[in-house]
């Protein structure tokens, strides 16, 4: 299995470093616009493998697609990061224009690559990918989801002096402050999580996992790229190793939850062909008002977005 990861910056160098140690890929190519830094980025993490013990090649380029050709998975991760201060929507303008470069420059190599696009802001990034590529939404879908519920996960560990592994959830919506946790499908071992925790503190940590982007943002002064990394990677093994794992991801909702033709993040199955099934949970009213909020803004953003296609061809 050969997989590219596009962008060697904070995100994209830590999705190859967790699959090479994790041998998700026979090979993984990372591509940066900026000359030699993907080169060096994949030397090192090759330099690592006969200390940690893994086969995966690592290799770099600097904008060569000719050595990405027939790449079976794409992580997007190219683009601005934000700094303190701006909202994920902020990048729309210069992400855009990035984004379709490169989904241009990976699809002529690589025509029948699964893409997944972490470049913010994700919905309307992902979108922008399927703009471009035509691709049907089985095959380009967004990361968000697994490091919103990760963030949840992790919260709630802490709170409740268990493993984070035990904690299993599900959230849905944008990725941003109208994303939708769901407390009610939010289990610790197998227990529902409200029988071990009160309303209140639920109700706190559910705020610091909308804000938990933000939060980092302002310890680091760019954003988070560990559990990025490491939550795209986790998608790709899923494709790969054809796990058919449960996550939740941004995809385009054709009719699903009521909502058409709109990204938003929602549990699906995922395998060797990409999304292999979405997952329509029985959602109550207070859920499905806070998944209508989600999609109004999202929508809006994707709207900014036709829009500034039509004024600059470029991002079309
Ligand atoms: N979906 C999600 O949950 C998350 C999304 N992100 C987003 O991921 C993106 C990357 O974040 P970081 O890795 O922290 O940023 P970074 O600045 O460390 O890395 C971005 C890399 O993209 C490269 N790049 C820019 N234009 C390019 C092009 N046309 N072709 C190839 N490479 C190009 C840059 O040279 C840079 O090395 C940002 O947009 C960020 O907001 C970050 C964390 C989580
Ligand atoms: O906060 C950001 O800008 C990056 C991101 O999407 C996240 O860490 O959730």
């Amino acid at each position: 299995m050969k997989v590219t990861v596009v962008g060697a910056g904070n995100v994209g160098a830590t999705c190859a470093d967790v699959l090479a140690t994790r041998e998700i890929a026979n090979e993984v190519v990372l591509v940066d616009i900026k000359e030699n830094f993907a080169k060096g980025k994949a030397l090192d993490i090759w330099q690592k493998a006969p200390i940690i013990g893994y086969d995966t090649r690592t290799v770099g380029v600097t904008n060569d697609y000719a050595r990405t050709a027939g790449s079976d998975v794409v992580v997007i991760t190219s683009g601005m990061p934000r700094k303190p201060g701006m909202t994920r929507d902020d990048l729309i303008s210069i992400n855009a224009g990035i984004v379709k470069t490169v989904t241009e420059n990976v699809l002529e190599h690589s025509p029948n690559a699964i893409i997944i696009i972490v470049s913010n802001p994700l919905d309307v990034m992902t979108y922008q990918a399927h703009l471009t590529s035509k691709l049907p939404r089985e095959k380009v879908f967004g990361m968000a989801g697994i490091l919103d519920t990760a963030r949840y996960r992790a919260f709630l560990a802490e709170a409740l002096n268990v493993s984070p592994k035990d904690i299993q959830a599900v959230l849905m919506g944008g990725h941003g402050n109208t994303m939708v946790p769901l407390p009610r499908y939010t289990t610790v071992g197998g227990i529902p999580v409200t029988e071990l925790i009160g309303k209140e503190e639920l109700a706190a940590i559910v705020d610091r996992t909308i804000n938990g982007g933000g939060e980092l943002v302002n310890l680091i002064g760019t954003s988070a790229w560990y559990a990025p990394g490491a939550a795209a990677a986790q998608m790709v093994e899923a494709i790969v190793r054809d796990q058919r794992r449960v996550f939740p991801v941004c995809v385009e909702l054709k009719g699903e939850y009521g909502i058409d033709g709109v990204y938003l993040g929602a549990p699906v199955i995922l395998g060797k062909n990409g999304i292999e099934r979405i997952i329509e949970l029985q959602l109550n009213d207070e859920e499905k008002a806070l998944l209508e909020t989600s999609r109004g803004h999202v929508k809006e953003v994707m709207d900014a977005l036709d829009k500034m296609s039509k004024e600059q061809p470029a991002n079309a």
